[in-house]
Order: C-alpha cells, then sequence, then structure tokens
C-alpha cells in the first residue's frame, strides 16, 4: 500500500490523568487466575492481534499498551483471540466497555469463554471525527459508515446532521472502502490518524455526544506471570455465573464478603437475562474442559491481588465464595454440572482474573 504503516504515522499521547465446545456438562468450578507486568515484561518484538484495519482505535491502544510491539489485524474478535490461543501471536486486544455505552458484554463474555489471561489494560479517551473523501463537504454527505459502536457513540450528532448510519466491522475498515470504492456521497467516523494513514479529509472533529467518552481495552494473553505474586497495583476481576437459586442472594453474599473487609470495588454488574442474550457460556479451565452455562452473570472488579490476605479470606469465606481448583469427587452429582460446589442451596461458579490496575487514560486525536 502506498500510505505509511501505522507505526510510521505520528501519534500523538496526550495523557489524562479454538473452539471446542464440549456440551456435556462438567464438573469443577473456573479457576482462571490472571497477571503480568509489562515493565518486567517488556512488550519489545511482541506481535499484538487487534480487530479491524490498521488505524482501528483498537490497534492504537495495542500500541500504546504495548510500546514496539507489531500489530496484526484480523477481521474479527474471535480471529484474534484464536491466533493467541493457538500461539500465532503473543497478545490479543479486546474494548471491553466505554463510559457511554456501558459494557461490550459480548466482548467480555468472549474472554469467559477461552483460556487467556488479562495481562494489562488500558483506557483510551476516544475522539471521533468525521472524515470524507479529498474535497468532499460535510453537506455534501447523504450517510456515514463505522463500527457500531462509533456510530452509537455519536448518534444524536449523526441525526442532526441529517445522516444514515451504516455498520461496518471497524472505524478503519471504514475508511478503507470509502476510499477504494471512491464514496463521495458517504463518510466514515474514524480517528484523524486513519484519515492520514488513508489520505482522507477530516470534515468535523469531537463528533462524540459526550465530551468524556473512553473506551476500555484488556491486553490478553495465553501466559500468566506468576512473578507478580503479591505485587501490588493490582486488580483482580472476578466472574460469578450462577442459576438463580434463592434469588439474588448469591449477589448479595459475594459483595458483602467484599465489602466487610473494605476491598475496594471498581467495577460492579448484574449482568442482565434478557431473553435476547440467553445464557452467559463460561468455559472450565480446570479439570475437564468444557463450556458451563449461566442464566445469572455478576461482573466485579476490585483493587487487589488474590495473594491479599482479606481478598483470599473473602474468596474462602465459608458458604460464601468457595474457589475449589481440585477436581471434584468423581462421584458427585453430574447434575451440577460446571459448578459443582452447592453453598447452602445456591450453586454459582467463579472466574477469578488478575491484572494491572490501570489508572491511567489515553487520548486519541
Ligand atoms: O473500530 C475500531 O476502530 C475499533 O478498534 C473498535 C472500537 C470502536 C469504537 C471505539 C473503540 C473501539
Amino acid at each position: 500500500m502506498a500510505f505509511a504503516s501505522p507505526s510510521e504515522l505520528p501519534i500523538n499521547i496526550h495523557l489524562t490523568t479454538k473452539r471446542t465446545h464440549h456440551h456435556h456438562l462438567l464438573p469443577s468450578q473456573a479457576f482462571l487466575k490472571i497477571n503480568g507486568d509489562p515493565q518486567l515484561h517488556p512488550t519489545i518484538n511482541l506481535t499484538v492481534a487487534y480487530q479491524g484495519a490498521p488505524g482501528a482505535y483498537s490497534e492504537f491502544a495495542a500500541k500504546t499498551a504495548c510500546p514496539s510491539s507489531k500489530t496484526i489485524p484480523y477481521r474479527s474478535l474471535i480471529d484474534a483471540i484464536l491466533a493467541v490461543e493457538s500461539g500465532h501471536v503473543d497478545r490479543a486486544i479486546l474494548p471491553v466497555e466505554s463510559t457511554m455505552e456501558g459494557n461490550s458484554l459480548r466482548n467480555y463474555n468472549l474472554l469467559l469463554q477461552h483460556d487467556l489471561h488479562i495481562v494489562q489494560e488500558i483506557s483510551l479517551f476516544v475522539h471521533y471525527c468525521l472524515l470524507a473523501m479529498p474535497g468532499v463537504r460535510k453537506t455534501e454527505l447523504k450517510r456515514v459508515m463505522s463500527h457500531p459502536l462509533a456510530l452509537a457513540h455519536c448518534v444524536r450528532n449523526l441525526a442532526q446532521l441529517g445522516l444514515e448510519r451504516e455498520p461496518v466491522e471497524d472505524t478503519a475498515g471504514a475508511v478503507e472502502l470509502l476510499r477504494e470504492r471512491r464514496m463521495f456521497d458517504t463518510g466514515a467516523i474514524a480517528s484523524s490518524r486513519a484519515a492520514m494513514l488513508y489520505g482522507l479529509d477530516v470534515v468535523a472533529h469531537g463528533l462524540q455526544d459526550e465530551s468524556w467518552n473512553v473506551t476500555r481495552f484488556l491486553v490478553l494473553s495465553k501466559d500468566s506471570d506468576l512473578t507478580r505474586k503479591g505485587r501490588a497495583g493490582l486488580k483482580t476481576s472476578l466472574v460469578v455465573g450462577h442459576h438463580g437459586s434463592g434469588g439474588m442472594e448469591v449477589v448479595l453474599r459475594v459483595l458483602s464478603a467484599l465489602s466487610s473487609r473494605g476491598i475496594n470495588l471498581t467495577k460492579l454488574e448484574v449482568g442482565s437475562n434478557r431473553k435476547e442474550d440467553g445464557v452467559v457460556r463460561i468455559l472450565n479451565v480446570h479439570g475437564r474442559r468444557g463450556i458451563g452455562e449461566f442464566p445469572h452473570v455478576l461482573y466485579i472488579d476490585f483493587e487487589g491481588s488474590m495473594e491479599d490476605d482479606k481478598v483470599k479470606e473473602a474468596i474462602d469465606e465459608k458458604y460464601c465464595l468457595r474457589v475449589d481448583r481440585e477436581d471434584p469427587d468423581p462421584d458427585s452429582d453430574p447434575e451440577l454440572s460446571f459448578h459443582s460446589r452447592r453453598s447452602r442451596g445456591f450453586d454459582f461458579t467463579v472466574i477469578i482474573i488478575q491484572r494491572m490496575l490501570g489508572k491511567r487514560v489515553f487520548k486519541l486525536w
């Protein structure tokens, strides 16, 4: 391609603050412990998979999180994740939630179905631009293409401009398509970096409906880094899948086990089970592998590490969160499936994800 590679483009950073789906029932709770340290493990020469074309926000997030790494585009998030799982690349980057849209839960749930470790997280301030073919004016545009999340973030402004929305795979992919097909009546929402990369004009800046628009990305790796054991600055994610027996009491038990020990929660989300979403599928990474299905899910992030005494205590609290790494008793009731432990009549599984505490927000203009 005649355009500069993304790594050659100036990046303006402002620091502001395989699937084996076994459907058979499984014993054992899932226990996934995740950690990592970019300082201990420099990202030079790493390969990082992202979804989209060069110039996508995910690529920028990958480059920011893993400086000097080589970013590799993939068509879909699943392809990017499979590339890490199969060892073709070292890392994958996954956008999981944004301040405007809340959780892209489908992405988060992808994480639960693959045996990968979160080694880092990065928050990116996303500033959307309206791009058009060179010389085209904003008023000449009839429609706009972009990633569904970008379209959702700009819905009011786009309506005001009277532009029809057309979802495509990613923001940079929209720009590429626009240029390839020489579409003079169509714009794309993407970064100014994508405009430079593909030689398009920026006809409007800051198209997001709300000024504070931050997306959180997770960096995934096949390997965990046990050298981080007990180190400060970690954040842990807990995903509790349950079957709703006892109403919401599982939720209360989990929260009280953490809050009674002064453990600071940084995220709390009770997975709603609207019919169209169906169950959440969670991979069991211990014992016999397979997928468990849970109609109710609780997502929690808290500050601290699984090595902290109070965290250990909360996790081990009797009748509350028992995380069992051992294979369950083979004679146990197969109906217990994935979530072999029943605690006072509740059945649930717990996934624990340990990772870096990401406090910084990067800005891309
Ligand atoms: O389409 C892109 O550029 C992506 O990387 C996905 C995305 C879209 C909008 C905000 C953050 C990430």
